[in-house]
This record gives structure tokens, sequence and C-alpha cells, in this order.
């Protein structure tokens, strides 16, 4: 038997769009598995209700199928479907690692990353790896079709959840086909800026680097409140502010100091707005990690 605690992400980081990822020191999914001869998973935790055990529905059994490892399978959901925190990516990237050691494939955490990306394309029609990768590897990640890099980085956030699901299946479908050549400059501005800032653990530069004038404008309008959630995050400290993946999570950056009454002025504001939410206090930690085996 092998248990993983694997954490949840946030995508994207506004101008990495399918590219920048970051690991959360909180929350995450636990995933314990046991060799069996035909696989079964069984959801419990957050939002259990919502997640198929079927492993040909479930991000987890495109895992099982690429390692050719099957299994038992428990996963105690602590990251909620649909909230932006790549919460299929947790498990498949739990999934991944613990199925790894559970039949000594010996492949490397990098080499986990394409194979848990199988997951996502079970569930989004893609399989981006933005999620997966900081899940496995933890620290922030930039993936590529060439690969995946990643740093430990120092960076405190708030990560707002509201009461409210939003697909990323469906945000997908709001993503522009083109984007201007101005947009374009900009964009490589603001990514180039944000991965200096996590190389140097400033929480200044990754909030300047968060601005994203092709993507994030059509997402945020599926979150009710994002606006004012934004300009409250702002004034009470944040450095930079966007959609955490593809919503309706919304993710600021700040300095420690300020975190509290940043996560005091998300949470406000989505409550004047009439959605209840719930904040994490959060910062960008490891990936997955082996509890027991
Ligand atoms: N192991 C899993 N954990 C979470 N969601 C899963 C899992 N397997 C399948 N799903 C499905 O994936 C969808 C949530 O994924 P997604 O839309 O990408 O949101 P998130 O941003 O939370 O990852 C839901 O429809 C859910 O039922
Ligand atoms: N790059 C993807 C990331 C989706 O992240 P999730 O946490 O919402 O699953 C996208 O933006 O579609």
């Amino acid at each position: 038997m092998v248990t993983v605690r694997a954490p949840a992400t946030s995508a994207n980081l506004g101008s990495g769009f399918d590219v920048f990822g970051a690991a959360l020191s909180r929350p995450a999914d636990v995933v314990t598995v046991e060799k069996a001869a035909e696989t079964t998973i069984e959801v419990t935790g957050v939002g259990a209700q919502y997640i198929p055990e079927d492993p040909e529905k479930n991000t987890v059994g495109a895992v099982v199928e690429a390692l050719d490892a099957p299994a038992r399978i428990h996963i105690d959901k602590g990251v909620r479907p649909a909230s932006g925190l790549g919460s299929s990516a947790a498990s498949a990237a739990g999934a991944a690692v613990a199925l790894n050691r559970l039949y000594d494939r010996g492949l490397s955490r990098k080499e986990l990353v394409p194979i848990a990306a199988e997951g996502e394309a079970v569930v989004s029609g893609v399989a981006h790896a933005d999620n997966v990768a900081p899940s496995i590897l933890g620290g922030f990640t930039v993936t590529t079709a060439e690969g995946t890099w990643s740093v430990d980085a120092g960076i405190p956030l708030v990560v707002c959840l509201p009461d409210v699901a939003v697909s990323t299946r469906d945000a997908r479908r709001v993503v522009p086909e083109t984007a201007s050549m101005d947009a374009l400059v900009e964009t490589v501005g603001n990514a180039a800026t944000l991965a200096v800032g996590m190389c140097r653990s400033d929480p200044e530069l990754v909030g300047l680097g968060m601005d994203d004038p092709v993507v994030t404008p059509e997402r945020a309008r599926l979150i009710t409140g994002y606006d004012a959630v934004r300009d409250a995050a702002f004034e009470t400290g944040a450095t930079g502010v966007t959609v955490s993946g593809a919503g309706p999570a919304v993710i600021a950056a700040c300095r420690e100091r300020d975190r509290r009454d940043v996560a005091a002025g998300m949470l406000d504001a989505f409550a004047g707005a009439g959605i209840e939410a719930r904040a994490y206090q959060t910062q960008i930690g490891r990936g997955s990690t082996v509890l027991e085996e």
C-alpha cells in the first residue's frame, strides 16, 4: 500500500496560460493505492458526490492505464472539484506518484508529468500539464512542449474560492482564438517579470507579472463579483490578482504581513456580491509527498 499527499495548484498565474503553475501548501488530496487484479476507485471528502468512481471517467483511471498498474484506489478529496485549484490534477498527480512506487516503475518525477496529464484530457479534453507538473514537482513550474522546469519560491498567497462551480472544459470555450501583437508583447513582458519574481522570491515582481490582457478578462466574466474582489485584494495589500486556473477561485500574491487582511478583504467583497466563499491563506509549497508505504 502507498499513500501520497498531492497538493492543490494554481495554473496560468495570469500571464502564463497553459504554461505556468504553482503548488499550494494547502489544500491537498490524499491518494492511497493497493495492488489489485482490477481497478476500483472510491472517493471521499470535499465534493466527492460530484466525482465519478468509474475509472473511465475519473482522472486517475487514465494514470492507471498509462502505467499499466491496476489498483484499489481511495481518493480523499481536500481540493474541491471545478474550483480552479487543480482538483482533477491533484488526484492524477497523487496516483501517478503512488502507482509508480507501488509497481516499482522507476520513472522520475518529471517523467510522471505527461502521464498524469492524460487524466486532464479525460475531464477537460486537453492534456494540459500546468496543474499536474507543480502537484508532482512542487514550487513554481514552467511546462512547454519541450518539458517542465521548476524552482522553489517563497511567495505568500491568498486563494479565495467562491461557492460556485466552473468546469475547466466550459472555461476553455471562452479563451480567444487570436490576440493582437500589442497583447502578445504585454503578455511576454508580464510572464518574464513573473518568472524573474519567482526566481527571486519577490512578491512584488510576481504580482506585477500576473496581469494578462488576453484570457483573464474573458474568464473573469464567469465569476460573479470578480472586479470587486480584485479591487478589495489590491486595497488590502495584494501585489497582484488574477483568476486561478480556469476559475472560479481568485488568487492574490502578497507580502506575508498583508496575507490575513487580503483574505478578509476578498471574502468581504464576495459576500458583498452575494456569494459565499472560502479563503485559503497559503503559499507556494512542495509537490506530492509519500506519507506511507
Ligand atoms: N479525481 C478527480 N478529482 C476531481 N475531479 C475529478 C476527478 N476525476 C474526474 N473529475 C471531474 O473533473 C471535473 C473537475 O475538473 P476541472 O473542471 O478541471 O476542475 P478543477 O479546476 O477543480 O480541476 C469534475 O467534473 C469532476 O467530476
Ligand atoms: N491552463 C488550464 C488550467 C486549468 O486549471 P484548473 O485548476 O481550472 O483545472 C486552463 O486555464 O484551462
